[in-house]
């Protein structure tokens, strides 16, 4: 970053030194976020095998619709924009689908 710490009060290096602090956040919470897709999956990889041995369809759009609601829910409560969390959440439904289509 330019130095341009008019004020001569270091303001520049505490700012960059803020930026590394929530960006090591950012950093934390897009690990987490990563581990619970996964465990997402793991979880959802045992929903398959047990439909598998039912011989039921990979596909619940009763699930899936109540899957949404929630997200929606969810993301009222913690007041982020719902519909940009539904499509992250169409995303994980359908990563599963591929995965459970492809263990098939
Ligand atoms: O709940 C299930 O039956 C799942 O397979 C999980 C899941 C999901 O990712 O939430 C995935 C596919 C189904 O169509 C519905 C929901």
């Amino acid at each position: 970053m330019a130095d341009n710490d008019t004020d001569g009060r270091g303001t520049d290096r505490m700012t960059d030194a803020e930026l590394d602090d929530l960006r090591e956040e950012i950093r934390s919470i897009d690990r987490e976020i990563v581990e619970l897709i996964a465990q997402r999956t793991y979880v959802a990889e045992s929903i398959a095998a047990v439909k598998r041995e039912e011989g039921i369809p990979t596909t619940d759009e009763q699930q899936e619709a109540a899957v949404m609601d929630r997200a929606g829910e969810n993301a009222e409560r913690f007041d982020v924009d719902s519909n940009l969390v539904k499509a992250v959440f169409r995303l994980l439904i359908e990563l599963n689908k591929v995965e459970q289509r492809e263990s098939r």
